[in-house]
């Protein structure tokens, strides 16, 4: 076989099915320049498409039985249902798949709990063809516009290497992003991947509606029940609540940074960063990122309000205060002008929302710089800049923020009264998480955390059991 009808024989693909995915790859294929062809149970009946995305006459795509497609193609796409594999290659059908590249783009409905992948159920079904599982992560409306929302990075598995470049190559050819993404174990994982949404947002998540929660019930109990008649449930959605961002967002905050200075201190205490890091400690490091996250979306919430409910009437400490003496004589009878002007903040006021407005810019940066694109435009060493050094200091600013206009009511309150207020016990944590940082910027003990950082160990450790290579 010369070059030239190799590779008008590489341009060929089948399809076995003719519903939605099928529909969407074949028209995909079609613009890529491929001949499609299409096996389907009863060809008389299938619906056809053309190039130009209509439907239309029997013109681009060739519909033949599935028999005929598998023994006319090189490369087949099975884009049915996994129910129907056993019905769609019975023994007769799969010997004719010999030699064949059968490519599985089937999902699951559940998460049945079962051990064996669809690719895995069709290569025993079909075993002397060559199985790869690609294109199940795509959606046939993403297939078919480019504008669709979704990854168009698609992952390719099979233990075949020359069939997992030929079907990488075909995803390319349909403009696709393909990765190899090893042999066909990997296959149920590549299923079990689409059944789940968001799963690095759930540990996360539930810290943050714990942590909103914990501040809810303490800011009503503080109001309610520690110093009623202080409270105005007119007050609750804005005023009150506004508390619970502000303290849920410190909270958060601390929450990102902490893992970090606890894996520094573990590898202290162990003496090597060649040991794994506890299960606890290991998904809390990965949870950072939404973490942080969160918490800009509620510092987000809570400089909105603070910045519409910005008055002498609900911000009294932030202004100072203005009186008026009025003396009316006797038998005035008409209006008198009053100017009360303008009233200006207090130095406490001006400055603590100085250090908050820092805090507010300096964490847009980070959830900037936390975007995939953005970050990979920056290279490890300002990455970790931003994030570890720049997001303590925002930490700090943030800080300062409440203490600068805590403080001198919480003299004022004194022992034990304080710990009643929100704004106090909101600092206490992210001020022990700060502490904790400066104390490993102690000279000794950071010369001693680099040491190990390069390498050293204070004594050899069995490395076989696995390497922890988290940054921290
Ligand atoms: N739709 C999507 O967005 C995506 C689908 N997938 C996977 O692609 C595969 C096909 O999905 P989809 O196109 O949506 O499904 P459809 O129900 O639209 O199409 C399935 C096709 O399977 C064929 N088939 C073979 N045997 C049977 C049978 N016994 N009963 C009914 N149909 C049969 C039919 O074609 P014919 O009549 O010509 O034989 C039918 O058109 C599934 O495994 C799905 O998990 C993966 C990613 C995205
Ligand atoms: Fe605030």
């Amino acid at each position: 076989m010369d070059r030239k009808s190799a590779e008008l024989k590489r341009k060929a693909v089948g399809i076995v099915g003719s519903g939605q995915f099928a529909t969407a790859l074949a028209l995909r294929f079609l613009r890529a320049g491929y001949d499609v062809t299409i096996g389907s149970r009863r060809p008389e009946e299938a619906k056809i498409i053309s190039v130009d995305g209509g439907e239309s006459v029997f013109s681009d795509v060739r519909v033949t039985s599935v028999t005929d497609c598998v023994k006319a193609i090189d490369v087949v796409i099975v884009a049915i249902h996994a129910e129907h594999f056993k019905s769609t290659f019975p023994p007769e059908v799969a010997s004719e798949c010999a030699g064949r590249i059968l490519v599985d783009v089937s999902n699951r409905n559940t998460r049945n709990g079962t051990q064996t992948s669809n690719a895995r159920l069709l290569s025993t079904l079909v075993p002397e063809a060559t199985i790869v599982k690609a294109y199940n992560t795509l959606s046939a409306y993403g297939v078919e516009n480019d504008s669709a929302g979704g990854s168009r990075r698609v992952p390719v598995a099979s233990d075949d290497a020359r069939a997992r470049a030929v079907v990488m190559e075909m995803t390319r050819d349909m403009g696709f992003d393909p990765y190899e993404n090893g042999g066909l174990g990997s296959a149920l994982a590549m299923e079990e991947s689409v059944l789940v949404v968001f799963p690095e947002w759930k540990l996360p998540g539930a810290m943050a509606v714990l942590v909103v929660l914990f501040w809810v019930i303490f800011a009503l109990s503080r109001f309610y029940f520690a110093t009623p008649g202080i409270m105005r449930w007119d007050q609750l959605p804005l005023k009150i609540f506004n508390k619970v961002f502000g303290a849920s967002t410190l909270t958060l905050l601390s929450l990102t940074y902490l893992p970090s200075t606890c894996a520094a201190f573990l590898q202290v205490v162990n003496g090597t960063k060649h040991k794994r890091f506890p299960g606890w400690l290991d998904a809390w490091l990965k949870a950072r990122k939404q973490l942080g996250l969160i918490a800009f979306g509620l510092i987000c919430v809570h400089a909105c309000i603070s910045t519409l409910i910005l008055s002498p009437t609900y911000m009294s400490a932030w202004f100072e205060k203005s009186s008026v003496l009025i003396i009316v004589p006797a038998n005035h009878t008409h209006d008198v002008p009053l100017n009360l002007g303008g009233v200006w903040m207090t130095w406490i006021g001006e400055l603590s929302l100085l250090f908050g407005i820092l805090a507010v810019a300096l964490m847009t940066v980070l959830a900037v710089t936390s975007l995939p694109s953005v970050t990979s435009a920056m290279s490890w060493a300002e990455w970790r800049l931003v994030h570890s050094q720049l997001g303590y200091f925002m930490l700090t600013l943030a800080v300062t923020h409440v203490y600068v206009m805590g403080v001198p009511k919480w003299v004022k309150t004194g022992f034990p009264l304080v710990f009643f207020r929100v704004k106090f016990m909101s600092i206490v944590f992210p001020t022990l998480v700060i502490v904790l940082r400066l104390v490993l910027l102690l000279p000794c003990l950071s010369a001693y955390v680099d040491r190990i950082r390069l390498g050293w160990e204070r004594k050899r450790v069995d490395t076989r059991m696995g390497v922890c290579e988290q940054s921290v």
